[in-house]
């Protein structure tokens, strides 16, 4: 059982039993004796994770996003939330990621991730306020999203990925993409930058700092350059088809 520590400074919440198998981070904190709740549940509730999209995202914004398929919203939680999420990133036991045909080939892709599922508890609010976004988008940009996907991430130092869509060949489910970064002080040195070829062919690269939340269209190529310190993040998918009927229709 391989585990990566987050190099995160976390001070502010601790899990005393990091959250893998056998111990998964509850979502619903424990009726009665306050004493058995771990740290997270004492403090934590899913209207910290409440996010004003429609405020955040001025009409600007969302015809440049229309225009050139990506833009970016920094400073997206309070620090409590964003706190909770760097907490959760650094005690997951992370596994290889595949690629779609099921193999992995480190040289295209070297991130470890764990699929954000009901049992995760930071992870879970987070995906509940993308999808208050996803109706946002519905509504605004008729996007047609049903349900969001997320896994955490963590580059290895050395560790990139390759240049891709992340629609397969043939494939359209997923609408929107996003990524949500969760490093304290990432500076230029640090690499690991996502490169994104916009729709006018434009190249721009953007630097994976904490609280930044970049969306972008899931057809466009992208690339995320050699990370040379441990990178830690939150890919997530906003699709059209309706594996889980997540997405709610009132924002
Ligand atoms: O972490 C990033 O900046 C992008 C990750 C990515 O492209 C992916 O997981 O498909
Ligand atoms: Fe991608």
């Amino acid at each position: 059982m391989t585990q990566i520590i987050s190099n995160l400074e976390v001070t502010q919440l601790v899990v005393d039993n990091p959250i893998g198998q056998d111990n998964p981070p509850l979502l619903f904190p424990h009726d009665g004796d306050d004493s058995q709740k771990l740290p997270t549940q004492h403090v934590l509730e899913l209207s910290d994770f409440d996010v004003d999209w429609q405020n955040k995202l001025t009409d600007t914004q969302l015809d440049k996003f229309v225009d050139d398929g990506w833009m970016i919203i920094d400073g997206v939680f309070e620090n409590k939330a964003l706190l909770a999420l760097q907490s959760e990133s650094g005690f997951i036991e992370y596994r290889d990621a595949e690629l779609t045909a099921g193999i992995r080939v480190s040289d295209i892709r070297g991130d470890r991730i764990r699929w954000i599922t009901e049992n995760f508890f930071a992870g879970y609010y987070y995906l509940e306020s993308i999808n208050a976004l996803a109706a946002l988008f519905n509504q605004s940009l008729f996007a047609g999203i049903r349900h969001s996907e997320a896994h955490y991430a963590c580059y290895p130092v050395g560790f990139g990925y390759q240049w891709h869509s992340d629609n397969p060949a043939g494939r359209d489910e997923r609408v929107i993409s996003a990524v949500f970064y969760l490093n304290d002080d990432w500076s230029n040195n640090d690499g690991g930058a996502l490169e994104i070829v916009d729709k006018h062919s434009i190249h721009h690269n953007v630097m994976p700092v904490a609280n930044r939340l970049v969306i972008f269209d899931s057809d466009l190529q992208h690339q995320v350059q050699i990370a040379h310190r441990q990178r830690y993040s939150i890919a997530t998918w906003m699709r059209r088809d309706g594996l889980v009927p997540f997405v709610k229709d009132n924002v």
